[in-house]
């Protein structure tokens, strides 16, 4: 049983740190298990939202309840106008019916309870039953109407959302996910704000039809006479007040232990996951895993157990007073029946009315709730859209010519940007690149080599139109980039960037992914790439061959090696032959010696496409060698450039790197 936790922090934990460390194991296992749950509760960033509804007024609620339900319903105009117009018709048809029900209820009691004898009065009330069940009939028709009329509409307002979200993440700049705030922003859209989205339709559905429930029972009860309307507050406000304190109760609970709930969704999906299942028992984390997990989930099972004590604690004060205010309520009915102020029928109409609106006012005052939270993740979400909108590529209306002789890079500088939690860091983040000066031929090889993190992808990105340089100019035969739209200049590029990504489709589908329609592959080309990146076999040996999906997930497919996945990204990018640059960042850095200088014959093969540039990115120094052109990359400069022979001349930062490796092969004393 785990004790003490919650977001302050545990305090035997922080006596320990502070002082002296525990007596016995078990002490030292409670404190860390202790320690590891505090951490666990700390607010995550995707808890941003969850628990805000525990926190504010019923005011701030109130006020923002009318604002939500208008955004669903222009959402929901747009999905279909029709399924709209049937939900509100019936919602109000519904709450309007069951006003009248209640009226005719009362007719029933007024005759059954009248003069006369009994059989006589069972028949005359026969006609206002009969209108009674066909109220009823059609209220139920009506009801079944609206849930129709949701299920039309949720599903069609979430797909126009995921059309919107998704088509932006698909197009936004590539940069943009180095923004690590947008990134999160637009990761907590797809995962909550669409949710959030659909289930607010019903919520919505929910809010209106209590609010015209309660508005319909209470003008049956200022028919029945005016004064009941001042006394139904008092059978109707302790309830209220009880829901709204319990609702907060279980929003606090989930704020505080949401993130421990992410951590155990985290937990057991590596536990059950197949792709770690090796992993995890090679290095035997698995019961250290298996602990935490548990600790975390009896955490979560003593704090239901607490939540639904208070919530019944809860309950039952509220039901204590407002079985007083009911009692209050219910002997000023019987005063006003015995003074003669209301009839004993519309005595008994008054009583089925005040339980009408006791139960509206309670599903009023939990769907309120659950809305504003799903409101706040709706306008995470809308703002998440705003933000991705902003960073669409840039559209010129120009188009980049299909291939380029020379293109031109003067003065690249390129720093990413920072996330918005590191504002406050005093130091500003250092530029990725800087003053980089770089001539790039169709018909040649241009490598780019140079130690870790000095800008080699980044330099790649700018070349594939994926960034842009904050300053300095990019030029296709003299004809800045920035003239073009973005899309055209990523279009004439093909790249086959560090570890690659294969996805769950065919092969066949994989080495051609840049055909939008599957009906257009070329399998002849599909085939001459793969042979060029040394991948035939492989393929042909696939359970289904070019069929075959590659994925280990998916019934059928397979999960190929690092080396098979470098050979299908490189065949990939050389199926794409409409293209003015073709990138190979690292291509051979998971291929085995001979696979490795099979490829490299076959990147400088490509020359004799000859309207092609081609850029070569490895720190495999000996695959360089035959390159035209090699820039040397340190910390986002290029300190050297020339052929190789040049750069060995030169003895500077090249030489030392290609000696260093060669020495690897051919004298292992230098090492050593
Ligand atoms: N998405 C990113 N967001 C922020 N900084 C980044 C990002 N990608 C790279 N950087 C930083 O930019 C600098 C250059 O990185 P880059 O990946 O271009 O180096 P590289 O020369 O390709 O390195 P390597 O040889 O290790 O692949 C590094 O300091 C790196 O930390």
């Amino acid at each position: 049983m785990v004790r003490r936790v919650g977001r302050g922090g545990n305090r035997s934990a922080r006596r320990t740190v502070a002082g002296r460390g525990p007596s016995t194991p078990a002490a030292a296992q409670a404190e860390l298990g202790a320690q590891l749950l505090d951490e666990a509760m700390k607010e995550a960033s995707w808890l941003r939202h969850l628990g805000e509804a525990g926190k504010v007024s019923i005011w701030v609620i109130a006020k923002r309840i009318p604002v939500v339900i208008g955004q669903i319903a222009r959402l929901g105009w747009r999905a279909s106008p029709r399924a709209l117009f049937t939900v509100v018709a019936c919602t109000v048809l519904s709450a309007v019916l069951a006003g009248l029900a209640l009226v005719e209820s009362v007719h029933v009691l007024a005759v059954l309870f009248g003069p006369g004898a009994s059989a006589a009065r069972i028949r005359s009330a026969l006609p206002s039953v009969l209108v009674l069940v066909a109220l009823y009939s059609v209220r139920a028709c009506s009801d079944t109407a609206i849930n129709y009329g949701q299920a039309q509409l949720a599903p069609r307002i979430k797909r126009n959302a995921e059309i919107e979200l998704y088509g932006l993440m698909a197009q936004v700049k590539a940069d943009a996910f180095a923004d690590a705030d947008l990134a999160d922003d637009l990761q907590r859209a797809a995962d909550n704000g669409i949710g959030y989205l659909q289930q607010s339709v019903p919520g919505c559905i929910a809010v209106v039809s209590s609010i015209l429930s309660m508005v319909s029972s209470a003008g049956v009860l200022a028919y029945l006479h005016p004064v009941l309307l001042p006394l139904l507050l008092l059978a109707v406000l302790p309830t209220g007040l009880a829901s709204v304190r319990s609702a907060r109760a279980e929003f606090r609970s989930r704020l505080r232990f949401s993130s421990i709930s992410r951590r155990l969704w985290i937990l057991a999906w590596i536990l059950i996951d197949p792709e770690q299942a090796g992993e995890l028992r090679a290095c035997a984390a698995g019961p250290r895993l298996f602990g935490e997990h548990a600790l975390l989930a009896d955490a979560v099972r003593d704090e239901r157990i607490r939540l639904g004590r208070e919530q019944a604690a809860t309950a039952l004060a509220g039901r204590a007073v407002t079985g007083v205010g009911t009692g209050v309520v219910y002997g000023a009915l019987a005063w006003m029946l015995t003074a003669g102020w209301l009839p004993l029928s519309r005595g008994l109409g008054a009583a089925m009315a005040l339980r009408s609106v006791q139960s509206s006012l309670l599903a009023l005052v939990l769907s309120v709730h659950g809305l504003f939270e799903q409101a706040l993740w709706v306008q995470d979400l809308t703002d998440a859209i705003t933000a991705a909108r902003a960073r669409l590529p840039r559209t010129t209306g120009v188009s980049c010519p299909e291939q380029f002789s020379v293109l031109e890079l003067t003065g690249v500088e390129y720093t990413y940007p920072r996330a918005r939690d590191d504002d406050e860091n005093e130091a500003a983040p250092r530029p990725a690149l800087t003053g980089v000066d770089l001539v790039i031929k169709a018909g040649e090889v241009t490598a780019l080599v140079g130690s870790n993190g000095a800008g080699k992808s980044t330099l790649v990105k700018i070349l594939a139109g994926l960034i842009e340089p904050d300053s300095g100019r990019v030029a296709w035969d003299g004809r800045e980039t920035g003239e073009f739209d973005s899309e055209s200049v990523i279009a004439r590029v093909a790249m086959c960037p560090q570890d690659a990504t294969l996805y769950p489709i065919t092969a066949l589908g994989n080495i051609a992914v840049s055909e939008p329609d599957p009906q257009h592959i070329d399998r002849v080309r599909a085939r001459s790439a793969v042979t060029l990146a040394g991948a035939t076999e492989m393929i042909e040996e696939l359970p289904r061959g070019w069929e075959t999906v590659l994925s280990g997930r998916f019934r059928g497919g397979v999960e190929l090696s690092g080396g098979q996945r470098a050979k299908a990204a490189i065949a990939r990018a050389l199926y794409r032959t409409d293209v003015a640059m073709i990138i190979l960042d690292e291509p051979t850095a998971n291929l085995d010696p001979l696979a490795e200088a099979e490829t490299y014959r076959t990147v400088m093969s490509l020359r004799d496409r000859g309207d092609v540039a081609i850029i070569l990115v490895s720190h495999r120094l000996g695959a360089v060698v035959g390159a035209d052109h090699i820039a040397v990359f340190d910390q986002g400069r290029i300190v050297e450039a020339g052929t190789h022979t040049e750069l060995v001349a030169q003895g500077g930062l090249y030489q030392r790197m290609y000696e260093a490796q060669l020495a690897m092969y051919v004298n292992r004393q230098t090492l050593i």
